[in-house]
């Protein structure tokens, strides 16, 4: 097996450094000359890509690898793939993306399958901040894919000494954790923003869970996933640690602040995705819905808590 990675920014460049150690890794980005002479990126600022790392501008020569990691925006994959019309065949192609597509209301794997039906899609996903992965602190993640015996290549080749994979068959469970928590990071940022105190973040954290299981149960997930690393396990580091730009996001809103709109920020298009899906399937998601909205900017966090609050009591 061979590896590639597409994408130069923050995780893209971690994850870079980190299989670097153990193998070498091509690194594909749109905008390679910044990388290729300085060896660095400036969304990951301070990590020096190995010498065992190829930093290329050339896709095909990344596309020639055996497993392919796609570390761009999931607002970007869909368009990104659409311009490839490489087939991809027998490959391994992993998302390292958190989110729903916007347009097509679908998550990165089967956006993957959609344009490479002969590929076998994989997602790799769970609670890590990029610069902890280059730094070499200690990280678990989950890998997900249908195919046993390819997931289990997949974990050996990709888990280092410090970035510990897990492995399930459950890919919609894995990419909806992912997705669904940078919602409810969302939600926390702003509450903790507004001064709303850390016992409504709790809530928020534990009512969201719930509407994250709710989902991704409905969407065919096994409830168990979501209790592991790329549900609860990313959940809770996002919601809690400023390092999340999710849940700076969130701060900026709770305070009336503006935020840098060149930061990616995945869960507000996510909102608008889960949404909808929400209004389709007619499921009570309060909290993600109410996160759509402040980020449209037509609810205010004052609104969104006197409506979370007045909601009718219920059972557990
Ligand atoms: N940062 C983190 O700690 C973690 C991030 N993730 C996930 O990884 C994904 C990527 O995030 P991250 O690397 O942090 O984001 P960054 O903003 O740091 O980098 C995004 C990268 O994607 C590139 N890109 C954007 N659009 C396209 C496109 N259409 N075609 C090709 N390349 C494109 C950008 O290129 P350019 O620089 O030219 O704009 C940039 O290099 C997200 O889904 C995120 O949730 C997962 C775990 C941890
Ligand atoms: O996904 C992440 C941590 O697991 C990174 O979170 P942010 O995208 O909110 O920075």
């Amino acid at each position: 097996m061979s590896v590639a990675i597409l994408g130069g920014g923050a995780f893209g460049t971690a994850l870079a450094v980190a299989i670097g150690q153990k193998r070498p890794v091509t690194l594909w980005a749109r905008d390679a000359a910044h990388l290729l002479e300085h060896r660095e990126s400036p969304r990951l600022p301070g990590v020096t890509l190995p010498e065992t790392v190829t930093i290329t501008a050339d896709l095909e020569q990344a596309l020639d690898k055996t497993a392919i990691l796609f570390s761009m925006p999931m607002q970007s994959l869909e368009g990104f793939a659409a311009q490839i019309s490489t087939p991809l065949t027998g490959k391994a192609l992993v998302a390292c993306c958190k989110g729903i597509d916007l347009t097509t209301l679908q998550g990165p794997a089967a956006i993957l399958s959609q344009h490479w039906p002969q590929a076998t899609p994989a997602i790799l996903t769970g609670p890590s901040f990029a610069a902890d992965i280059a730094r070499g602190l200690p990280t678990a993640l989950t890998l997900a894919c249908a195919d046993d015996a390819l997931g289990t290549t997949l974990q050996e080749w990709l888990s280092t000494p410090t970035l510990r994979l897990y492995r399930t068959t459950d890919v919609t469970g894995a990419e909806l954790g992912g997705a669904l928590k940078n919602v409810i990071a969302i939600a926390c940022g702003a509450c903790i923003g507004a001064g709303l105190g850390d016992s409504a973040r709790a809530a928020l954290m534990t009512r969201g869970f719930a509407e994250m299981t709710r989902l991704a149960a409905s969407l065919g997930a096994r409830p168990e996933t979501l209790a592991g690393l790329s549900g609860l396990g990313d959940l809770t580091l996002t919601c809690t640690s400023d390092l999340s730009r999710n849940f700076r996001y969130g701060l900026a809103l709770g305070k009336g602040q503006a935020f840098d709109p060149t930061v990616t920020v995945e869960g507000a298009a996510t909102a608008r995705a889960v949404a909808q899906i929400a209004q389709k399937r007619g499921l009570p998601l309060p909290v993600c819905t109410a996160v759509a909205h402040l980020t449209d900017g037509s609810l205010t966090v004052q609104d969104a808590m006197t409506q979370l609050l007045s909601r009718p009591l219920k059972e557990e």
